[in-house]
């Protein structure tokens, strides 16, 4: 039977309307137009879906009372003292968001070559943890694992001869982890990119009687540009010598972060994380194929600051374009998003549910 358009020849004549009307100008048999007629046919065909359960929020911490200092770089993002980053808890428990990461600006004068504060029990990301699990003990808490918030010269990793040192370097993050999981904190999650410190860190959490803290790996984490704003709002930009390439990945590669996300899994993580976001949704897609593991996508401070700034000039519809960058993190299989976009997209979803 000939085909044209879809339609068999023999049934031209049938679909062409005997009836009133004029007919269609293309002898179409398939209009995908007609499951985008109306909303309500919007919605009953529609194959993903943003949830509030798919949030997790990044949030500054800083030393001080009562104290909330803007990032310029990052507009509607604050650092926030202990006290306050309370309050932020509150706010996410209050939004039903399931997570929060923490985040340090560490007083320059706390910060040196080895990157020591990172093991201090007491540090400003430990008494964050201790106050926020005291208060709202339901909300899941992330913290990052890795030097650069604590090191003089802005590194992930302890440094000699100008090179990162790799397995000295994981010693310190296990210890940094134990600091971090003795507080209270639920995910560790390694965002250095040494080689074997998810094994480590899980091998010392075991011995130590934290089976149930979770590793949330930053198994592909790019060395990206889009990394600027953070930097600021944690202080490491103005300090940083040089770039990370020779830890974090090359941006023209895929099959290593399969690679590098197959490592972590053996090692032991529980959740794995392609870093940034937007421009590697190629890789969260295969990485969610290829493993079917808890994957995560972290839109980074860099992307956060492209919509914000569009939208504060009046370029594009900022909540719009908020939804539909994590829509598309959706799309393409990621499981949860680390954004900065947290509070309003939540609050976004509850005014429409
Ligand atoms: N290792 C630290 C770390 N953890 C998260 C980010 C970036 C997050 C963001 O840009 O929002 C970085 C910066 C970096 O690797 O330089
Ligand atoms: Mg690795």
């Amino acid at each position: 039977m000939a085909i044209k358009f879809g339609r068999p020849i023999e049934m031209r004549d049938v679909a062409r309307g005997t009836t009133t009307g004029t007919p269609p100008a293309l002898d179409l048999t398939v209009r995908p137009r007609r499951n985008r007629k109306a909303e309500w046919a919007r919605r009953l065909v529609r194959e993903n879906v943003l949830t509030t359960d798919d949030l997790i929020w990044p949030l500054f911490v800083v030393e001080g009372d009562r104290t909330r200092s803007t990032v310029a770089s990052m507009p509607g993002v604050e650092r926030l003292s202990v006290d306050e980053i309370v309050r932020d808890a509150e706010r996410a428990a209050k939004l039903d968001i399931p997570c929060i990461a923490l985040f340090p600006y560490t007083e320059p004068s706390l910060r040196d070559e080895q990157g020591s504060e990172a093991c201090n029990p007491d540090n400003l990301v430990c008494r964050a943890v201790r106050a926020i699990k005291k208060e709202f003990p339901e909300i899941g808490v992330l913290c990052d694992v890795a030097l650069d918030p604590f090191t003089s010269h802005g590194h992930d990793g302890l440094i000699r001869d100008g090179r990162i040192l790799n397995d000295e370097t994981v010693a310190v993050l296990v210890r940094q982890a134990l600091v971090q999981a003795e507080a209270g904190c639920d995910i560790i999650a390694p965002s250095d990119m040494m080689d074997g410190r998810v094994g480590a860190i899980r091998q010392a959490l075991d011995e130590a009687g934290f089976l149930d803290v979770q590793i949330m790996a930053y198994a592909a984490k790019y060395a990206s540009a889009f990394y600027g704003p953070f930097r600021d709002a944690i202080g490491s930009a103005k300090t940083l010598t040089g770039d990370k390439r020779t830890y974090q990945m090359d941006n023209a590669n895929s099959d290593e972060a399969l690679r590098e996300v197959e490592l972590d899994i053996a090692e032991g993580a529980d959740m794995v994380m392609i870093k940034p976001g937007m421009p590697y949704l190629d890789v969260v897609r295969r990485v969610k194929d290829t493993f079917g593991m808890p994957t995560f996508a972290y839109q980074v401070s860099g992307e956060y600051a492209m919509i914000a700034a569009a939208a504060n000039n009046g370029w594009i519809d900022g909540d719009r374009a908020m939804m539909e960058s994590l829509l598309g993190f959706k799309r393409a299989g990621a499981d949860g998003v680390l954004t900065y976009f947290a509070p309003q997209a939540a609050e976004r979803l509850r005014r429409r549910g």
